[in-house]
C-alpha cells in the first residue's frame, strides 16, 4: 500500500520543497497537495511531475483560514482515502509585518545578537484582522483551521496497528511572552505570529497527550530562516539579494540561517523517516545549516509544560464547540 502524505500550503516555499524532497526519497508515496488556490496547486503539481514523472500527486482545495473550506476539504479527503499516514500542517501567514529598526540596531550591540538573528525576537510586529468566521486570521490560519482539519480526519489518522503522524511547521519565533491563555487568539497585541506559533507548540504537546494512545503522534519543526514568499513579505526581495553575502557570513555564527527552502525542509523530511515512539513530544526539531552549508537536525526542548498545553487544549475544545454549532450539517 502506498503511504498517503497530505501537505497543507504545498504550493510554495518550504511546503513545495518538502514535496520535492519526499518524492526524491520515495516515489512510491501518494502525495496530496492541500492548497487554497487550485491554480497554484496545479502549477505545483506540474512542477513536481516534471521532476518526478512517475509520481502519484493529487490536489485538494483547503483554505485553512476558513472553517467551511476545511470541512469541505476534509470531506473530499475522507471520500478519497482510508488512511492518511502523514499530515504536514505547514500552511502559514505573517500578514503586514513591520521590522523595528530601532530594536534591530539595539540588538546588534547587545549580548543577545545571535539569538536575535535566530529567532527574530523583538524585531517584528504584525497587523492581524478578523475572518468571516469571526476569528483572528493568523490564529485561524496557523493553528485553528489546521486543528479542525485534524479533528475531521481523525478516523483516517487514528489506527493503532499503523501509527499516523502530524508534523507542524512551527518557528523559532514562537514565544511564551507573546502568548496569553486569556487572549489565545491574540486579539490585543501585535505579535500574532509569535503567539500563533507558540499556540502550535502547545497544541502539539496536548495532541500527543490525547492521541498517542489512538496511534497518532504529533511533532513540531522549526525550518530556520528561509527565503520564501513569507520572508519576501517582511523585506523586499532586492534587499535580501543585496544582503545575501552578509547572511552567509551570519551562518558562521548561527546554524538557523537555512536560507533555501530545500535546507529549511530538512527536519520535516528527517521526521518522515523516524519512528514516532522514539521522538520527544516536548522537543522542537530544528532544521540547521552549518557555515559550510551542511544540513542537519537538532532537537531543542520547548519553553512549555504539560499543564499549560492542557489548559490551552481546553480553550481550543470550547472554541471548537462554539464554531461547530454554526456548521451543523445542512448549514454549510
Ligand atoms: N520562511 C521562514 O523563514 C519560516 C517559515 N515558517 C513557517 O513555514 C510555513 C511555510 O511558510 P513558507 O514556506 O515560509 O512561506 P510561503 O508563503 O512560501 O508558504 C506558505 C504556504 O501556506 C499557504 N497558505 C497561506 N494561507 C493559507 C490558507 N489560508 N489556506 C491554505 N494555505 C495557505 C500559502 O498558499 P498561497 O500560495 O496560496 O498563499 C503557501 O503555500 C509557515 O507555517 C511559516 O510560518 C517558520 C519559520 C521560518
Ligand atoms: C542583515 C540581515 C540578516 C538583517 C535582517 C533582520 C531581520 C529582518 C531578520 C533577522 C532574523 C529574521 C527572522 C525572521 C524574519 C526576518 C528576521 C527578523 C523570522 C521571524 C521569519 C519567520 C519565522 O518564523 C522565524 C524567523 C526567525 C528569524
Amino acid at each position: 500500500m502506498r503511504k498517503v502524505v497530505v501537505v497543507t500550503g504545498a504550493n510554495s516555499g518550504i511546503g513545495l520543497a518538502l514535496c520535492q524532497r519526499l518524492l526524491s526519497q520515495d516515489d512510491q508515496i501518494h502525495l496530496c497537495l492541500a492548497c487554497r488556490s487550485m491554480q497554484r496547486a496545479e502549477a505545483a503539481r506540474s512542477a513536481l511531475l516534471s521532476s518526478h514523472p512517475s509520481a502519484d500527486v493529487s490536489i485538494v482545495q483547503v483554505d485553512v483560514g476558513s472553517i467551511k473550506s476545511v470541512l469541505q476539504g476534509a470531506r473530499i479527503l475522507t471520500q478519497r482515502y482510508k488512511q492518511i499516514d502523514y499530515l504536514y500542517l505547514n500552511a502559514g501567514i505573517m500578514p503586514n509585518p513591520q521590522v523595528s529598526l530601532k530594536a534591530f540596531v539595539k540588538g546588534l550591540f547587545s549580548r543577545k545578537v545571535i539569538s536575535m538573528f535566530a529567532t527574530g525576537e523583538g524585531l517584528l510586529t504584525q497587523k492581524d484582522s478578523v475572518t468571516e468566521d469571526g476569528l483572528q486570521k493568523v490564529f485561524e490560519t496557523n493553528v485553528f483551521g489546521h486543528y479542525i482539519l485534524i479533528k475531521e480526519l481523525e478516523p483516517l489518522l487514528c489506527h493503532n496497528n499503523n501509527p499516523s503522524r502530524l508534523i507542524w511547521t512551527s518557528s523559532s519565533n514562537a514565544r511564551k511572552s507573546a502568548f496569553s491563555l486569556s487572549d489565545y487568539q491574540h486579539r490585543q497585541g501585535q505579535e500574532s505570529y509569535s503567539s500563533s506559533k507558540y499556540a502550535t507548540d502547545l497544541l502539539s504537546v496536548a495532541l500527543n497527550t490525547h492521541y498517542n494512545i489512538k496511534g497518532l503522534y504529533s511533532s513540531v519543526v522549526c525550518p530556520g530562516l528561509v527565503m520564501t514568499n513569507l520572508t519576501y513579505g517582511i523585506l523586499p526581495s532586492f534587499f535580501w539579494t543585496l544582503i545575501m553575502p552578509v547572511m552567509w557570513l551570519i551562518r558562521l555564527f548561527t546554524n538557523s540561517f537555512t536560507i533555501s527552502p530545500h535546507n529549511g525542509a530538512e527536519a520535516l523530511v528527517w521526521l518522515f523517516n523516524q519512528k514516532p515512539e522514539s521522538l520527544d513530544p516536548l522537543a522542537k526539531y530544528h532544521s540547521c545549516t552549518s557555515g559550510l552549508a551542511n544540513s542537519y537536525v537538532t532537537p531543542l526542548k520547548m519553553d512549555l509544560d504539560d499543564t499549560s498545553s492542557l489548559s490551552f487544549y481546553e480553550k481550543i475544545l470550547d472554541l471548537e464547540k462554539q464554531v461547530r454549532k454554526r456548521f451543523v450539517p445542512g448549514n454549510c
